[in-house]
């Protein structure tokens, strides 16, 4: 299967969830469920931090939410965990700057959809030309899901990739909402990542859908 079509992945990129077992309040299941329901275009499986499962717990709830999209036809990406996404044959890995080389990582995952992490202009350079499908840019605005995230940047490092030209599939992470999810686009993404504001959500398929109607 080639690389998949830059088009095709701008619009997959538009309302991208990104969760784990130890975000939801919820059953994960049923959290990206109503997700689903409520329009997301991709969904990444994000176990990490305190209190994220391990080993075969993580695997099986990996892999229960992947059939989920599979049905429903939503890209599964992985995040940090290449072999996981290799075991499962994931349709994509999520990278950050501490990882291995994209180079190395590219060899090891063939045409799977490859998303970097970047916090600069340089980082982002670096990242296109080694392979990277789409980058990940931010915190935008302020985080908690994030213990170890970098200097809250607001939408200046999407404008000065655009400004420089980078035509990449660029999605906005951080803090975004409802309310602020229009501005991240407006400044040059093709589309915003979102944890919190959907899994914590007290109405997730209204909330979903609201900030997919402030993004398309
Ligand atoms: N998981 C992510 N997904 C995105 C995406 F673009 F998909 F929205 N951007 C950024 C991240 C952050 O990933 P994480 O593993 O927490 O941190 P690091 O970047 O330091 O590896
Ligand atoms: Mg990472």
């Amino acid at each position: 299967m080639p690389r998949i079509n830059e088009e095709k992945l701008r619009d997959a990129l538009k309302v991208y969830f990104i969760v784990g077992s130890n975000n939801c309040v919820k059953n994960p299941v049923q959290v990206v469920e109503e997700a689903i329901e409520g329009g997301i275009t991709i969904f990444q499986f994000r176990e990490k931090g305190k209190d994220a499962l391990e080993g075969h717990e993580k695997y099986m709830l990996a892999k229960e939410l992947q059939a989920i999209c599979k049905t429903k036809g939503i890209p599964f990406i992985v995040n940090d965990d290449i072999d996981l996404a290799i075991e499962l044959n994931a349709d994509g890995l999520h990278i950050g700057q501490e990882d291995e080389p994209v180079m190395n990582i590219r060899k090891k995952i063939g045409d799977k959809i490859l998303g970097v992490s970047a916090h600069s202009l340089e980082e982002a350079k670096i990242a296109i030309k080694n392979g990277a499908d789409y980058l990940g840019l931010g915190p935008i605005f302020p985080t908690k899901t994030k213990e170890d995230a970098k200097e809250v940047r607001g939408t200046t490092l999407i404008e000065e990739l655009r400004a420089n030209g980078l035509d990449i599939p660029i999605v906005g992470i951080g803090g975004i909402t409802i309310d602020n999810a229009r501005t991240v686009m407006k400044a040059g993404a093709d589309g915003v990542a979102v944890i919190t504001a959907i899994s914590q959500s007290e109405k997730i398929l209204e909330t979903t859908q609201r900030l997919s109607e402030n993004v398309l």
